[in-house]
């Protein structure tokens, strides 16, 4: 079998075209809907991704602006800006951009948020809400992942999904979703003993372990949905996932690439939340 390729990038085009409709009725009630970025240092792979941000939101007509802060900024010049972020009426959605630098506790940093701006999804009051299933933000790779499932028809009920990896941002909150969609989930990561056995057994497999082609046939059951998180930069510059796509397309009956994969709807997802905030703010319904 060759696998049904789940294009990221097309997805989150069609996505974008709709939002842009809805940005458009909103600035008619006057409400602009306005991500800030912040963004600490200059890791390259960081002002990449900060720069997709933007530019997606300039597709979609969603206001965004980039705090750039050096490398050396204190964990309290941070809080104290997002305080200030946190009271600026026409700020709906703050992104702070991970990593930071080691000076500064990622925890303050996410707690500090409002969990009303918190469009990351990573504020502990909307992970908790998220884990009862209260609507919340969503993180937005996870977020992204279900929406590629379902835009397939992909049945999540009953499935066995195997998430490999367990990360505060992927690996935790996806099995999450995938159970509050009532699949039955199982979590392993790096000290688990029987890995492949485990993922061979997964109707949904999902790879966020941020080694590249780790996962090889021999690790995908025959007909498996595969879904790529890994984004890992070889030495040549281009960018690959943690599946082993050639090898993998020959087993699985959908699979996600990398590039085109994820990435790009994980920053869908941040407009998605970025506009459920605008309206959340603005106690407009909708
Ligand atoms: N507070 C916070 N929120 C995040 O959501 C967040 C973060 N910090 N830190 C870093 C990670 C990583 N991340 C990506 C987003 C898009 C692509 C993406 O669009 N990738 C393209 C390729 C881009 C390229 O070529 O460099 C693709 O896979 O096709 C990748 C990675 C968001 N992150």
């Amino acid at each position: 079998m060759s696998a049904e390729v789940i294009n990221g990038r097309e997805l989150s085009t069609a996505l974008k075209e709709e939002m842009k409709v809805e940005v458009e009725k909103l600035k008619e009630f006057g409400l602009t809907p306005h991500l800030t970025v912040v963004l600490v240092g200059d890791n390259p792979a960081s002002k990449s991704y900060v720069k997709g941000k933007e530019k997606a939101a300039a597709e979609t007509g969603i206001s965004s602006s980039l705090i750039e802060l050096p490398a050396s900024t204190t964990e309290s010049a941070l809080l104290q800006l997002i305080q200030e972020l946190n009271d600026d009426t026409t700020v709906h959605g703050i992104l702070v951009q991970l990593p930071l630098p080691d000076q500064i506790r990622e925890e303050k940093v996410i707690e500090a948020i409002h969990p009303d701006k918190d469009v990351d999804g990573f504020h502990p009051i909307n992970i908790g809400k998220m884990m009862t299933g209260e609507d919340t933000f969503l993180p937005c790779t996870p977020y992204g992942i279900i929406t590629m499932l379902k835009s397939k028809n992909i049945k999540i009920e009953g499935k066995h999904a195997v998430v490999i990896g367990r990360s505060n941002i992927v690996g935790k909150p996806v099995g999450q979703l995938l159970l509050n969609e009532n699949a039955t989930v199982t979590y392993c990561h790096s000290r688990t003993k029987n890995l492949q056995e485990l993922a061979a057994n997964a109707d949904i497999l999902i790879a966020a372990i941020g080694k590249a082609h780790a996962i090889t046939a021999e690790y995908i059951k025959d007909g498996a949905v595969v879904i790529d998180v890994g984004i890992n930069r070889l030495e040549n510059g281009s960018l690959t996932g943690d599946v082993d796509f050639e090898s993998a397309k020959e087993k699985a009956s959908y699979i996600t690439p990398v590039p085109r994969g994820v990435g790009p709807m994980t920053i869908t997802m941040l407009l998605k939340n970025t506009i459920k905030a605008a309206k959340g703010l603005s106690k407009i319904e909708g």
